[in-house]
């Protein structure tokens, strides 16, 4: 006579998920125990911040190109942003300034969902008190909204000179339209020389001649306006162009757009915009049946 397999009970899939539980915990553990080699290697490399824009973007890619199954996709990118950026914050301790001037709480979310809550989260009223905040800092970041804020001008211009913070990275890594935490943030950080990242370009342009409307396109087509303000008797504009694209490039086609007396000058880069496909995207949730 033969006997029916034995159904599995709760308390069999218990013991399976706390050995897995145990098992990511301990790699964990491991990821950890690398921290003072990361810092002695960068400390030869020059030290400075131990923020690597690049290779955020890279893992992130390569986090959606790998994800399967019925983990979610925002997820599993919550959890390795909170990771990467933990594993920052314990090889050099920062904090985050981020611009409220357009509401708290969807730039506090935003926050959480890209540093997690042991990086400190320190809220601004405008994005000049943020941009002075990393700069009198040690290696903190800001976080400014990529569609800016009216009332605070070209605030772009102030990160002209050389030695002032620069755009190092554009948020999230991963776009798509139904992202949790998908508003298009600029992050802010004293210069990271070597580890800045030059795939998107962005200038600062001041000139005359178009005090009232930019062009709504540059006749680049790897060049954007992100941002205008009126400067004065001049115009500010924030200008994103592929690294391809030189500043002589850039100032030729802007004077052929109508730019007069044209003044052009670097203020940061991102990696390239990376949006997730359809299909890496439709991870639905498995939901079952009652
Ligand atoms: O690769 C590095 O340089 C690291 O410091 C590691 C790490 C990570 O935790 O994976 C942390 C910070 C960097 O911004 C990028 C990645």
């Amino acid at each position: 006579m033969t006997h029916p397999a034995r159904l599995e009970t709760l308390a069999d899939l218990r013991v399976e998920i706390d050995c897995i539980d145990s098992e990511l915990h301990q790699l964990l553990i491991k990821r950890g125990e690398i921290i003072h080699r990361l810092i002695e290697a960068k400390t030869r490399q020059g030290g400075g911040s131990a923020f690597r824009p690049g290779r955020e973007a890279d893992m992130m890619r390569g986090l959606v190109a790998r994800h399967q199954g019925l983990l979610p996709l925002d997820t599993v990118e919550s959890i390795w942003r909170i990771i990467i950026s933990t594993f920052t914050y314990v090889q050099s301790n920062y904090s985050v300034h981020a611009d409220i001037s357009g509401g708290d709480a969807k730039m506090r979310d935003c926050c959480r969902f890209h540093f997690g809550f042991t990086v400190p989260y320190a809220p601004h009223p405008d994005v000049n008190s943020v941009i002075a905040a990393v700069a009198n800092s040690r290696g903190d970041l800001g976080l400014v909204r990529v569609e800016g804020d009216a009332a605070s001008g070209p605030w772009w211009r102030s990160l002209r000179e050389p030695r002032a913070p620069k755009i190092i990275a554009r948020l999230p890594f991963v776009e798509r339209p139904d992202h949790p935490a998908g508003m298009p943030l600029f992050v802010i950080a004293q210069p990271l020389a070597e580890a800045a990242v030059r795939d998107v370009v962005l200038y600062d342009v001041e000139c005359d001649g178009w005090r009232d409307a930019p062009p709504s396109h540059l006749g680049l087509p790897d060049a954007e306006i992100v941002s205008a303000a009126p400067d004065g008797a001049r115009s500010s504009l924030l200008v994103a162009a592929d690294g391809a694209v030189s500043a002589q490039q850039l100032r030729e086609t802007l004077t052929k757009a109508g730019a007069i007396q044209l003044s052009i000058a670097e203020v940061g880069g991102h990696a390239a915009r990376f949006e997730a496909s359809e299909a890496q995207r439709q991870q639905t949730p498995f939901v079952a049946a009652r």
